[in-house]
């Protein structure tokens, strides 16, 4: 099943809400509706109830502030669906370029853990790692959105992604008013690499063979928020570079999340990718592998795609690929049924 819509930027603008044809059981309807002029979903996003408050009378609430107290009112049955519930969030560099921005997710995910689910937090940092592979004189390069990596970028990767990307998105969770706690796939050897098949063009790109989690659960207990920089090493200690949605997918598959959400810099899968308008809305795995097949995913996209694919194949409930750009895509994905991206069912 292939379904399409238009980009979701325009959740914000209109005062209709926008349909998701949900297929998939888990998403799940409010309670109950509190107004009349309500869509089928229960929580309208508008533009009125993302403006500023107004002052109130004495007697009464502004408009404006009661719209947003309806929607913190109709989060609730989310809020309960998911509460303790395992929530695996990637963040990809793409939509990582704003500092702005940056915030904005962080405190999106802060929120999450405070009304009680368990989000984990694993990132990439592309950007930045061609960034200071610029600064060495190396000219990056990439096989089907894998990153070519020899020693010397093996290196860089590590420094970026361990060194600087991870400490700064824990740094911003602190900022925010929780606590996280920065990891490698090396720690606890949380993840076991070894080198991909395609070894001799990719050289030390690895693929997962074993995901011990062990080391996530009592971070989690504790309340604390792990942020996952995805450099594995192998049995005999060599570093690989793991890219970072392949390295989600198995997290998620091995923590039994209830969702993995891939935030990205596009508005989700696109039926046309030069169409910003031509976002699939819900696409089951038949349809997307025909999609790669077709050459009308590539890129970046290949590995989002396939860890979405055997995530679900592994128990994982819901995956979908988000807008990261798109302020509070995280909130609007989790805790209305508005749905923003691209949502890959079973
Ligand atoms: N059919 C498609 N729909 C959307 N994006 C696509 C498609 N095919 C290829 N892409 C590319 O995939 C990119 C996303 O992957 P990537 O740049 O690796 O993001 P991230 O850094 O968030 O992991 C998009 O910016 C787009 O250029
Ligand atoms: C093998 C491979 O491609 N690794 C990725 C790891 C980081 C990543 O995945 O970053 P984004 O999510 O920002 O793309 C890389 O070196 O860029």
């Amino acid at each position: 099943m292939l379904l399409t819509k238009s980009h979701p930027s325009s959740i914000f603008l209109s005062s209709t809400p926008v349909p998701h044809p949900s297929t998939n059981a888990s998403r799940v309807t409010p309670l109950a509706s509190s107004g009349a002029g309500r869509g089928r979903r229960g929580l309208r996003v508008s533009a009125a109830s993302l403006a500023p408050a107004q002052p109130a009378s004495a007697s009464q609430p502004a408009a404006p502030a009661l719209s947003r107290v309806d929607v913190l009112s109709e989060a609730l049955p989310f809020i309960q669906r998911f509460k303790g519930k395992t929530v695996v969030v990637k963040y990809g560099g793409a939509a990582m370029k704003s500092p702005d921005l940056q915030s904005s997710v962080i405190r999106d995910l802060v929120l999450l853990s405070c009304v009680g689910l368990r989000p984990v937090l694993v990132h990439g940092g592309g950007p930045e790692i061609n960034s200071w592979l610029g600064r060495v004189g190396v000219e990056p390069q990439f096989r089907n959105g894998l990153r070519v990596t020899d020693a010397l970028t093996m290196e860089v990767v590590e420094m970026v992604l361990v060194g600087k990307v991870n400490k700064q998105l824990v740094s911003l969770i602190s900022l925010a008013g929780a606590t996280a706690v920065g990891l490698c796939g090396k720690d606890a050897r949380l993840l076991t690499a070894r080198p991909s098949p395609d070894a001799a063009a990719l050289g030390f790109v690895g693929e997962v063979t074993r995901v011990d989690p062990s080391v996530l659960h009592p971070i989690i207990e504790s309340g604390h928020i792990p942020v996952i920089a995805t450099v594995a090493a192998d049995e005999t200690g060599q570093a690989y570079n793991i890219n970072a949605d392949t390295a989600a997918g198995e997290i998620a598959a091995a923590l039994g999340a209830e969702k993995l959400l891939l935030l990205t810099d596009v508005s989700g899968i696109l039926a046309d990718r030069d169409d910003p308008g031509s976002l699939v809305k819900e696409i089951d795995i038949a349809g997307v592998r025909q999609m790669v097949a077709d050459g009308k995913v590539g890129g970046g996209m290949i590995p989002k795609v396939e860890c979405c694919v055997r995530a679900l194949a592994q128990g994982v409930k819901t995956a979908s690929i988000i807008d990261g750009r798109v302020p509070h895509s995280l909130l609007l994905e989790i805790l209305t049924d508005e749905g923003t991206g691209t949502m890959i069912t079973g």
